[in-house]
């Protein structure tokens, strides 16, 4: 079907048939990028939050101001209640004004690393959007081929929105709390090394149980990540292809498949939050033990007057701070797992090689006559089984030169190739006796037009519909388009003539308008190669003539290829190519190839057949 070929976003494979999921680096074109271990995408985010250096260098500043201020209340109190004890009550005027100071400081200096943080997330992961989105259009076609509409949909929402999450808080939040670890840690140690070595006693413990949950939790993010993507594919194809399932009576059948899938993206989120919801517990448990520790002894040790209560209280206080930022950076983990694993897919697609890479050092095809020539072309698309075989046939420029052959046969493979969506394994194409393999891709496109069955129509105007071939073409150009590809007339009776809006899809006028549409968005483009794909579906008889007239119109003066059905098309071609099992079995004009026997003499009588049939139905 050359309509896929073309439109591969429009045409999933049916929902039923899908169940397996596909690897990125399954089936052939450009090598996809091997998973990146944590490492590499962290250093690729930190290659997007770089461009913000001097306002990411701000919130730092602002981090570790915030952080300081945390450290100096306890101090402060602690100090405070020392010199009550020795008897100076009488600066506690200016010891409140301190403290206070201290708190808005703290106050502020946390508001605005967090406003600023967030304005560095919202561009990092509007600039990673826009880069991914950037990327995916210039994939070659095999790369979509691979992949469900969905699922790449997902990279684009779901795994940037994880990305975007943890930026605006976990990362401020894992810098400030291992600042405030640190710090916390060298006040501790300054002021009592035993309380502080009693306050570690359970900082094993808390290692090793963080490392037993998150070592679960891990992998259980990155599966509900990627089941994510897939349910999100599934639920589009399911969409898509509504009429399909409805015809072929399989509601029950998706509806069970999405239910085994949901069922899948609960479990997995079901344990990874119920596993690490342990953290906070743990934390907290842990928090107490140490608690009670520095309390008991530093009792203890006032008592005997080897530390103060000033110092007791700031320790006391102190634990709280030190097993906090343990306690945000376990929980602040798990968002950044998922983070991890939502930028690890999104660099995925990244690492694809574009299209244009893979034509380093080729030039632009200057404006061409239309001359084809295929010399002893093979491809397959698997690399195992030959789906073209040394196909070789000249077509001179404004030549037609029709396709016909049974389904299967290499017709829209053939054409595929033409347009290079797929690259040769063996033999060359040339256009104008350039060899197509020294050109880039957009200069040879830019050159060609595609009418096909299934015309693709957006949403928007029916003029700016036909504009679509031309952009920059004027109002009168795109009526004298529509004019000369018969669309005119039909045109002008619908509601609002050229303004009428056409809905996604074009739905609201019929098949046959829709492809006069197609005609005259080719007429605008004026290719000097064209491609026509032949509506197997009969169409009215009226519309079927004003199409051929149009066609014909079209045609003129161009290279044209025709996937044909009708005998009308092929008897006026000027070459027929006649296929069967990738191979051109025969080739010639009608009149040579009526007259000896062969797959061209039966395909003739059978579709002679076939007309006769509708003639006389
Ligand atoms: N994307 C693809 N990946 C793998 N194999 C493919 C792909 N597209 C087509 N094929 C195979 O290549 C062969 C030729 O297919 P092609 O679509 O070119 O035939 P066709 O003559 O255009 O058929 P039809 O008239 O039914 O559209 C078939 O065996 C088909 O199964």
């Amino acid at each position: 079907m050359l309509k896929e070929l073309i439109e591969p976003f429009r045409h999933p494979r049916p929902a039923f048939t899908l169940g397996e999921s596909r690897g990125l680096s399954s089936g052939r074109g450009p090598k996809a990028a091997k998973a990146k271990d944590y490492n590499g995408t962290l250093a690729r985010i930190w290659s997007y939050l770089a461009k913000r250096r001097a306002k990411l260098g701000l919130v730092l500043f602002m981090v570790v101001l915030s952080s300081g201020l945390s450290l100096l209340a306890p101090y402060m109190i602690g100090r405070a209640v020392d010199t009550y004890l020795g008897g100076g009550g009488e600066h506690w005027p200016r010891f409140l004004g301190a403290l206070t100071a201290v708190y808005v400081g703290y106050a502020v200096s946390s508001w605005l690393q967090n406003i600023w943080m967030i304005d560095i997330a919202q561009e990092t992961v509007y600039r990673m959007r826009t880069d991914l989105f950037r990327h995916l259009h210039r994939l070659p076609i095999p790369f979509f081929n691979r992949r469900q509409q969905g699922e790449i949909m997902s990279r684009l929402t779901n795994d940037i929105e994880s990305v975007s999450s943890t930026l605006n808080s976990s990362a401020i939040q894992i810098f400030s709390s291992v600042l405030t670890l640190v710090g916390t840690v060298s006040v501790m140690l300054w002021l009592s090394p035993l309380l502080t070595l009693l306050t570690f006693i359970v900082v094993p413990l808390m290692a090793l149980g963080m490392r037993w949950i998150t070592r679960r939790t891990g992998p259980l993010f990155k599966e509900r990540q990627r089941s994510m993507g897939e349910l999100n594919g599934f639920i589009e194809e399911t969409l898509s292809g509504q009429r399909l399932i409805k015809a072929f009576s399989q509601e029950e059948r998706v509806i069970e498949d999405f239910a085994e899938r949901n069922r899948r993206i609960m479990l997995s989120g079901y344990w990874a939050q119920v596993i690490s919801g342990f953290i906070p517990k743990l934390m907290n448990s842990l928090n107490n033990l140490s608690f009670a520790i520095v309390a008991g002894v530093g009792g203890i040790l006032a008592v005997h007057g080897s530390v103060t209560v000033g110092t007791i209280l700031v320790f006391v206080e102190y634990t709280r701070q030190f097993t906090r930022p343990l306690n945000d950076l376990a929980n602040q983990w798990n968002t950044l797992l998922s983070a991890i694993a939502g930028a690890e897919r999104v660099f995925e697609v990244l690492a694809e090689e574009t299209e244009a890479a893979w034509e380093k050092g080729a030039s632009a095809l200057p404006a061409v006559q239309g001359a084809v020539s295929f010399q002893g072309v093979s491809f397959s698309y698997d690399g195992e089984r030959e789906n073209l075989s040394d196909i070789t046939f000249k077509a001179k420029p404004g030549e037609t030169v029709a396709l016909v052959g049974p389904t299967g046969a290499g017709k829209t493979t053939l054409i595929g190739l033409l347009c290079r969506f797929y690259e040769p394994d063996k033999g060359q194409i040339a256009v104008d006796g350039r060899d197509l393999s020294g050109v880039t891709r957009e200069s040879l496109r830019s050159q060609m037009a595609f009418v096909l069955q299934d015309t693709f129509l957006f949403k928007g105007t029916i003029r700016d519909n036909i504009r679509y071939g031309r952009l920059d073409a004027s109002d009168e150009e795109v009526e004298r388009a529509a004019i000369a590809a018969n669309a005119h007339s039909f045109i002008t009776r619908l509601p609002g003539g050229y303004d009428h809006m056409l809905e996604t899809g074009g739905s609201g006028i019929s098949q046959g308008q829709r492809q006069l549409l197609a005609i005259a968005r080719a007429i605008l483009a004026d290719p000097a190669i064209l491609v026509l794909d032949e509506a197997t579906s009969s169409i009215d008889t009226v519309t079927e003539v004003k199409i051929q007239e149009g066609l014909l119109a079209l045609m003129k003066g161009r290279t044209s290829f025709v996937i044909a059905h009708r005998l009308g098309t092929i008897r006026r071609a000027d070459r027929i190519l006649v296929m069967q099992g990738g191979r051109i079995v025969q080739q010639g004009t009608h009149e040579e190839l009526a007259g000896v026997p062969g797959l061209y003499a039966e395909l003739v009588s059978g579709g002679e057949e076939e007309e006769q049939g509708e003639d006389h139905h």
